[in-house]
């Protein structure tokens, strides 16, 4: 296994520049300028509806109308290149319920490395996948008859399957127990330390942002924090986050910056 211990590489694995999205007759996401660093933890944390899951569908290309600068492993998001290269997990579960555990993972271990000469490299992959996530006592349930909790565990393993050197995870904590939780946080920091792994992680839950090692914050469809229109580009620490605003917490920083941000918006319309 690498050890990455030494140092990234420094061109990072997400470049966004004036990233613009509209859906419908709206402007979600609104000239955001961002990096993720390779072979970290970023955390996008927001409140709901501020544009999480559009950034993120961005960056695994499945997002329609996106204009501006992408660039996602030195390729234009959504290029075919990308797509064994980037693990993405929504926050719909997407497995057969009618399959078990090993039975979805070996069905998608086919579509990634198909062949009968790549059966017994399929049958580690799944076997390590269904440990990384710890449901390994599960493997022969069907996943119909597992919670929810466990249901999003065998999507995070399918995108684990084809070891992808960028992971993007839409809150995948959420409805998990704490010490599930903590597990799950302690696997991204394995996939990032040892595998050298990129993860994208979001989440509504500022706690959860003192695990990662970069934050960008998010509010009505901007950057408001860790964006490339500040010094702190590629993401605040959370460290320089709560420095930068006198705060103890992320989630005092949080609406300390939401704050400020609102004081702003009334001068601009004071000032029109
Ligand atoms: N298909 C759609 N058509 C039009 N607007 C949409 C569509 N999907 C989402 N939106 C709007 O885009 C905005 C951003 O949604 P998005 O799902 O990216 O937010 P989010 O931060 O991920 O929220 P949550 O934390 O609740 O998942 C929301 O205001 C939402 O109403």
């Amino acid at each position: 296994m690498m050890n990455y211990s030494s140092g990234p590489p420094k061109e990072p694995a997400v470049h966004a520049q004036d990233l613009t999205v509209v859906r419908g007759p709206r402007t979600v996401l609104r000239g955001l300028g961002f990096t993720v660093p390779r072979g970290r933890i970023t955390g996008l944390l927001g409140p709901s509806g501020c544009g999480k899951s559009t950034l993120m569908r961005a960056v695994a290309g499945t997002q329609a109308k996106v204009t501006g600068t992408l660039d996602v492993l030195g390729s234009p998001a959504g290029h075919p290149a990308l797509r064994t290269r980037i693990g993405y997990v929504t926050q719909a579960p997407s497995v057969y319920d009618d399959l078990t555990v090993r039975q979805n993972l070996h069905y998608f271990a086919a579509i990634l490395d198909p062949g009968r000469t790549a059966a017994d490299r399929r049958h580690e992959n799944v076997t390590r996948a269904i440990t990384d996530v710890d449901l390994t006592t599960h493997a022969d349930a069907l996943a119909g008859n597992l919670s929810g909790g466990q249901r999003s565990r065998v999507s995070l393993a399918v995108a684990l399957l084809g070891t992808p050197e960028l992971l993007v995870l839409d809150e995948p904590t959420v409805g998990l127990d704490p010490v599930l939780r903590r597990d799950l946080w302690n696997l991204f920091h394995t996939l990032a330390s040892e595998r050298g792994t990129t993860l994208l992680i979001s989440s509504h839950v500022m706690d959860e942002a003192e695990r990662c090692d970069r934050l960008l914050l998010m509010r009505a469809g901007e950057i408001l924090a860790g964006g490339t229109s500040r010094p702190e580009a590629g993401g605040d620490t959370p460290d320089a986050l709560r420095a930068r605003t006198g705060s103890e917490t992320v989630e005092e920083a949080f609406l300390h910056l939401v704050d400020e941000a609102i004081a702003a918006d009334r001068t601009k319309e004071t000032t029109r």
